[in-house]
């Protein structure tokens, strides 16, 4: 096994594009997925996903831009680099007949770099690492999908790797097979293999990973660790006043951009979206009054060309124009709202 990788990228794409004929599959990617990272990669189903991983993993030719997979060129470097890359795409396909361990046997076997006289112990050990080693002799036709797809990452597993590549690993998975996927993901991730994971679920990625980038028609919309994702949606502030008249006028009066209009993840407008008698004339369309009357929602944004509000002030404003203030917050979006407004679709948000 080549030593601990660490710093740098595990992966790195410039401009990485496919075409199939005149449709763009992938368009001018560039993913920058650090060592040591379990990374997810999003988007609604037919964002080029699986595209792109082909690509970086020399299954699938680029129309043009780069690959480096641990710090070499893609595909240059294939015999080189891939037998530090683990791989699930698309699931290798399994004798049902013949028992977990006998299957990894003969796919070891197929691989041209592998050593037969190690064969054993590394089946025995991928196996438990996966936690299918009291399944081992067991015919593969009566796992259930979890353990299948637990199967397939073992497969990938039956060298030691500095990368792991996974594409979709729970679909198709019961709650049950879902958790045992997610789980061993993470116990990898611990032992310092780098893993791409690619979902077209959020939830699980907010679950799994620690970095993630957004797929949308082709292109990529944002990467970077979660937490500065989460960071990087916009704030918008909730007041609650019976004095909702006066209160707008103030709001526009400081500048607060109007909150956009968001779907809501099923497509459909959130209570706060439905405006009760429509803008005041002359004010923002979009600062918002909550069915309730005494609800405002504006928009306060992350935006450099927003004057730089301070909540407290925002506050003072209004208490000096007679504002009767009961109640105040300020809200981030949350990354489901940030993303369905990244990629304009509805994430499917649980599993
Ligand atoms: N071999 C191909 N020939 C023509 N079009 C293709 C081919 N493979 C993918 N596409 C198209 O490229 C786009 C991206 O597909 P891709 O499978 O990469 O998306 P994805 O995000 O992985 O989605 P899914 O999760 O549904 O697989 C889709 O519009 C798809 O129809």
């Amino acid at each position: 096994m080549s030593g601990p990788v660490t710093g740098g990228l595990a992966i790195e794409t410039r401009g990485l594009s496919k075409h199939f004929g005149r449709q763009s599959a992938v368009d001018h990617v560039d993913l920058a997925v650090p060592h040591g990272t379990v990374f997810g990669f999003l988007g609604p189903n037919g964002s080029g996903k699986t595209t792109t991983i082909r690509m970086l993993l020399g299954l699938a030719a680029a129309s043009s831009g780069t690959v480096s997979l641990l710090g070499q060129a893609m595909p240059d470097k294939l015999h080189d680099i891939l037998p530090r890359v683990g791989a699930l795409v698309e699931g290798p396909a399994f004798y049902p007949f013949l028992s977990g361990a006998a299957n990894l046997h003969r796919l070891d076997a197929a691989g041209p770099h592998t050593v037969p006289s190690t064969r054993r112990a590394r089946v025995d050990h991928a196996l438990e690492r996966v936690g299918l080693e009291h399944a081992a002799g067991k015919r593969v036709h009566a796992y259930s999908l979890g353990m299948k797809q637990r199967l397939g990452i073992a497969n990938a597993l039956l060298s030691p790797r500095d990368l792991l590549v996974l594409d979709e690993p729970t679909n198709g998975l019961d709650p049950q097979g879902t958790r045992e996927v997610r789980n061993l993901v993470r116990s990898l991730a611990n032992e310092g293999t780098t893993v791409f994971v690619s979902s077209h679920l959020l939830a699980e990625v907010d679950q799994m990973c620690t970095h993630a980038a957004v797929m949308s028609a082709g292109r990529l919309v944002a990467q970077g660790p979660l937490a500065e994702l989460r960071q990087a949606g916009n704030a918008r502030l909730r007041l609650v006043t019976p004095d909702g008249g006066a209160a707008r006028q103030v709001l526009a009066r400081l500048g607060l951009a109007p909150e956009p209009a968001q779907p809501g993840a099923a497509g459909q407008p959130r209570p706060e979206q439905l405006e009760r008698g429509g803008p005041a004339p002359g004010l923002p369309g979009a600062l918002r009054t909550q069915p309730d009357g005494e609800t405002v929602v504006a928009a306060l944004g992350t935006d450099a060309k927003q004057p730089a509000l301070l909540p407290e002030d925002v506050v003072a404003h209004l208490v000096q124009a007679g504002v009767r203030v009961r109640g105040f917050a300020v809200e981030r979006e949350s990354l489901e709202e940030r993303f369905v407004a990244l990629t304009g679709e509805g994430f499917d948000v649980a599993q």
